[in-house]
Formats: structure tokens, sequence, C-alpha cells
């Protein structure tokens, strides 16, 4: 019989997504990525950047129970390069699960970001740094070391599922997770988006105008009332 020591179990040998492919949401913004996967796909809004730098890769999952960061530990020795650490850590805010010590050793191992569904500490130095990090929150509170936990699973995070080899994209507005299977038709689209976003702004700036037909027949169709209050007119 299979041995399932469920939640307490490491997955290696993943295969991990095509560099090339996974480049193709490099400069894209998360919110065209989110439009074009109508608009439902983005993590929680609490869980933000701790710094300015953007994030772009792969998921390297990781489930810690509450406020115990083992599993991370042995991530961090586990991950490669281009490898986003995705730590689900239950929303929990009272405990980091990480701080910079972690964060540098992830940086100069040539992880991609460690992003976490839970505290960091250390803010300070992490908020200075250009290496991604996003978290829900910051708490001073230093983590358990005792597990159980996972690595390699596939995981919650912020609302979505994610699973190993997942292209990860974050950036100012938050994070969205992509199948890589589903990432190069979703590619294509999230550029055309953007061409055409670059245009309306091109021409709000040279023309001064912004075209909406769709403003006004929305309107009509919800038969919304107009009342002129300089003409009483109805
Ligand atoms: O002590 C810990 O486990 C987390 C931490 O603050 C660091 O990595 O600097
Ligand atoms: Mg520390």
């Amino acid at each position: 019989m299979l041995k399932a020591n469920i939640g307490c179990r490491i997955v290696i040998g993943y295969e991990r997504t095509d560099k090339a492919l996974v480049e193709k949401f490099r400069d894209l913004p998360v919110a065209n990525i989110g439009d074009c996967m109508n608009r439902v796909t983005a993590v929680h809004q609490d869980i933000r950047p701790m710094n300015n730098t953007p994030l772009l890769g792969t998921a390297f999952t990781v489930k810690v129970p509450q406020g115990d960061n083992l599993m991370f530990h042995k991530a961090m020795d586990l991950a490669q390069p281009g490898d986003i650490i995705v730590i689900d850590a239950g929303g929990m805010k009272n405990r980091a699960i990480l701080g910079e010590l972690m964060i540098n050793y992830c940086k100069i191992r040539g992880v991609a970001g460690v992003v976490v569904d839970g505290s960091i500490r250390d803010y300070d130095s992490i908020s200075q740094m250009d290496f991604p990090v996003y978290a829900r929150g910051v708490n001073p509170n230093g983590p358990y070391k005792n597990g159980p936990g996972e690595i390699g699973t596939v995981i919650s995070f912020g609302g979505q599922i994610v699973s190993p080899g997942d292209i990860v994209v974050g950036d100012a507005d938050g994070i969205v997770f992509i199948r890589p299977k589903e990432a190069e038709a979703l590619a294509e689209k999230v550029k055309a988006v953007s061409e055409k976003e670059k245009d309306i702004m091109e021409t709000m700036k040279t023309d001064g105008t912004y075209n909406r037909p769709w403003v006004d027949e929305k309107l009509q169709e919800i038969d919304c009332q107009y009342v002129n209050l300089t003409n009483g007119e109805v």
C-alpha cells in the first residue's frame, strides 16, 4: 500500500515550466492579465508587495501550519533558480513565517521571489531589498520550527489554487497564478489588451478624448432616468 503521510510530506521532481514561456509575461500588468482571466483570479487584496520589485517565475509550493516555518527552511534548500516560493500559511498574521536572513538566503540561491499568505518580519530591511516579497502582514513574533507541512503539493493561496510549476506574476497591484498549458494563448491576449490601452492613453493625451460608446448603450439598456434640474426635463 502507498505510504501517505498527508500533511507532512515533501514532493520533488516536478517538471519546471519552460523559461521562454514564463518570460512572455515579463512587464505585462497584473491588472491586464486578470482582465483576460475574466477578472476573478487575483489573490486576496490584503497580500501586498513588501518592496517595489516585480515578481515573475514559477511556483514552488509550501504549506505550513500556523506560525511555523520548518517546511520553508527545507524549501529554501530545495528550490531552484527561477522558482518563486509560494507559502500557504493559512492567512494567519499573528506570527511571522520568515525574515531578512531567510530572504537574503533565497536571493543568494537564485530564488525569484517569496510570497506568503501570512506575515513576515524584519520589514525595514526587506522593504529596501531588490528581491520580491509579498505578504499579508508584518509581525515581530517569530516562527516556530516544528512542522508538519508540505512541499510540492497543490495549495490554496489568498483564495486561489496554485500548483507547482504554475507561472506567478506580481506587481504593485497584486498577484495572479497561470497554468502553464494556458499561458501561451493568455499572454497573446494580454499583449493585445495592453497595446489597446496604450493606444487609448495616447489618443487621450493628444485629442483629449476617451471613446466609450458602451457607456450610453448600457445606460439605455438599463433604462436609466435622466433628470435635468435646470429646465425640469425628465
Ligand atoms: O528567525 C526566523 O525564522 C525568521 C527571521 O527573522 C529571519 O529569517 O531573519
Ligand atoms: Mg530575523
